[in-house]
């Protein structure tokens, strides 16, 4: 039996432990917010939406928190184990650039869809049941292999420390998570993203950079890589970390633009600061992979040979295992308990995000669409509750199927471009642009998947004598090709053809999906008298007597359509601007020049992941709770009165009509 650096019980202790504590605080969180803010998830809107009042240090939080997988952690620590410091600059900025250009189709939901509850939606009210019916196998396909990458990543890492069993962890991981998400809905799950998002960025400080550079260098003479200019680990020339990076950016594109989980949070975000949400949550995230992977992937490297470091195997390497072998012979048992506790954190987090998505679909896109248009808001909320703990189940299931098959972590990852790619195009043309050709955005969509697939077979044939298998498909070349064929085709079908056969699409089938059709008046939110009367509780509408409250009048103001073109204008060159910078300025004149760098240059390019790591822990961690110091005002009133009188800081409605929501998070 394998020597585990960790016992058993920890794992489970981490997994179970951790689980049920998320799910204890959430109760907390969601009893409190009832009590002292008028908030409750009974209400369907509240629960899959957040009442769309949520504040942008929150929405960016809840994006990074989202968007950390286990894959950020482990398959960026795995490419800079494998090709030097290319590997993470490639993983963070091929992975961030897609969320700041999400912040323009961000604008243009708020512009097009304001209400709308899913993407899918949109695309219904569009195109109609057959598009609808072809995205969603995009949309769900995409939930699928996500939550896979989560559970195996986790699994894998959970099971290489502690020995825990690689299926139990699989099925426990997204059950704990599926306890807090049905208690608490959407906006108490962006709290916890938070706090899993706190954490996380003071444990990742914690890990401190130590003597890299000489230890890199002596790595580079001993293993030069193949590829890499002059071998070496410290050089932005490397053939395949470039080849990474492109399989990286198409894969991401997938991930990000047709995954509930990113639409969700722009739903949930106020219309006036959507834009600025998605850029910052954008900017805080590539610290993330970038300072992670530069300081642990590489100490993987550097630390070969030593008598603490666990011997990695290339399957080793696939299942993302560098960055938890280094933090292990760096720290022993506290590096490997950190690293288990980051790693739970994160997949928690994002799962969570995975969880509700799957369930708003499943809820608006198939149950209220095709089984029962007329259903009333505690069938919703009930359904939307099931779909939770069935996707839940599915997530085990499909961790398991994988495991079992052989499919890592690691070659999901490069995977997910050649089946998700092909729909990208289509899906952004048709949320932002009104000439997209139906039949153009559905063709490209399926002759992107069927060619990029062909184009994946035929390139590992080609290489592998006929042979083809999970590690004869898996290589650089073959992901690429399939990659390449599935994102071109698509875009170039969709876009050839919606040019040549243009629509001219008004958007008014969109912007009335879910409209509130009482005036602003008539809609109040219930005390919890008229919660037990079993009333369907619309969410409040009008204003509250707080400084940071949000009302239909607001609402309203905030989605007039200059200022969210306006918005959307600023979304499109920030955004490009920065992608631009980001994935050409800054590493192509780097490759070019086969630059290696030495000391100094080395230092400093850690220093720079080790400041926007500070800042980025600024604007997801301290920013949410500055812009929120009302509502944490408020409850903390509501504590302290209470204390001294029970019952008297409890929230109650101004006046009969006009109940308020008062201050929000
Ligand atoms: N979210 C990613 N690609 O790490």
């Amino acid at each position: 039996m394998p020597d585990y650096l960790l016992p058993q019980g920890a794992g489970y202790g981490v997994v179970v432990g951790i689980g049920l504590f998320f799910s204890a605080f959430m109760i907390m969180l969601t009893a409190i917010q009832a009590r002292y803010t008028g908030f409750s998830p009974k209400n369907s809107e509240e629960f899959t939406s957040a009442s769309r009042s949520i504040k942008p240090g929150l929405i960016a939080s809840g994006i990074v928190s989202a968007w950390t997988w286990a894959a950020t952690l482990l398959q960026s620590s795995a490419v800079a184990y494998k090709f030097g410091i290319s590997g993470p600059w490639w993983y963070g900025a091929g992975a961030t650039v897609q969320i700041l250009l999400f912040a323009m189709l961000a604008a243009k939901l708020k512009l097009n869809a304001p209400y709308a509850h899913t993407w899918l939606e949109i695309i219904g009210a569009r195109w109609g049941k057959v598009a609808h019916g072809v995205f969603m196998f995009f949309g769900l396909a995409t939930n699928i292999i996500v939550s896979s990458m989560l559970v195996l990543g986790g699994s894998a890492t959970v099971t290489d420390l502690t020995g825990m069993h690689t299926i139990a962890a699989c099925f426990l991981i997204p059950l704990g998570v599926a306890i807090y998400v049905v208690v608490g809905g959407m906006r108490s799950t962006l709290l916890c993203d938070y706090t899993h998002t706190t954490a996380l960025f003071a444990i990742i400080l914690t890990f401190i950079f130590t003597k890299m550079h000489e230890l890199l260098t002596a790595a580079s003479v001993h293993a030069p890589v193949s590829g890499n200019a002059h071998g070496s680990y410290v050089t932005m020339r490397s053939k395949n970390g470039l080849i990474f990076g492109v399989i990286n950016i198409i894969g991401n594109f997938a991930t990000v633009f047709q995954d509930q989980a990113y639409w969700q949070r722009a739903i949930a975000s106020r219309p006036g600061t959507t834009v600025k949400a998605y850029l910052l949550g954008g900017l805080a995230w590539f610290a993330i992979p970038f300072t992670f992977a530069t300081t642990l992937g590489l100490a993987a490297v550097a630390l070969n040979g030593d008598a603490d470091m666990k011997v990695l195997t290339p399957a080793d390497v696939s299942a993302g295992l560098p960055a938890s072998a280094a933090a292990a012979a760096l720290l022993g048992k506290s590096g490997a308990t950190a690293i288990l506790i980051l790693l739970f954190l994160a997949v928690t987090s994002a799962c969570s995000a995975e969880l509700i998505a799957v369930s708003s679909i499943l809820t608006y896109d198939v149950y209220k669409a095709y089984i029962n248009p007329r259903a009333t808001e505690e069938q919703i909320l009930r359904v939307g509750h099931a779909g939770v703990a069935f996707y839940a189940i599915v997530c085990g299931v499909a961790g398991t199927i994988f495991y079992y098959i052989g499919i890592s972590m690691g070659w999901l990852y490069t995977f997910m471009g050649v089946l998700l790619g092909s729909a990208v195009v289509p899906i952004a043309l048709a949320i932002t642009w009104r000439k997209a050709n139906k039949w153009g955005c559905i063709g490209g969509a399926i002759a992107g998947l069927l060619l990029g697939i062909v184009a994946w077979l035929v390139t590992a044939a080609t290489r592998h004598d006929g042979l083809l298998t999970v590690e004869t498909t898996g290589g650089d070349y073959e992901m690429l090709a399939g990659n390449l064929a599935a994102i071109g085709v698509g875009g170039i079908v969709a876009t050839v053809v919606s040019y040549i056969w243009p629509e001219d699409f008004s958007w008014e089938a969109t912007r009335s999906i879910n409209k509130p059709a009482a005036p602003e008046s008539e809609k109040v939110a219930e005390d919890s008298d008229s919660d037990k009367k079993g009333a369907d509780v619309a969410v409040s509408t009008k204003a509250a007597s707080i400084a940071d409250s949000f009302d239909r009048t607001e609402e309203d103001k905030e989605l007039d359509p200059v200022a969210l073109t306006k918005a959307f204008n600023f979304a499109s060159w920030s955004s490009i601007g920065l992608f631009v910078t980001l994935i050409l300025i800054i590493p192509l004149p780097l490759f070019f020049s086969q630059h290696v760098y030495g000391v100094g240059g080395f230092t400093g390019w850690v220093i720079v992941g080790i400041i926007w790591t500070f800042f980025s822990a600024f604007a997801v961690v301290i920013y949410p709770l500055w812009e929120s110091r009302a509502a944490i005002a408020q409850i903390s009133k509501g504590v302290f009165k209470d204390l001294f009188q029970r019952g008297s800081g409890k929230f109650v409605a101004e006046t009969p009509g006009a109940t308020a929501q008062s201050a929000h998070v």
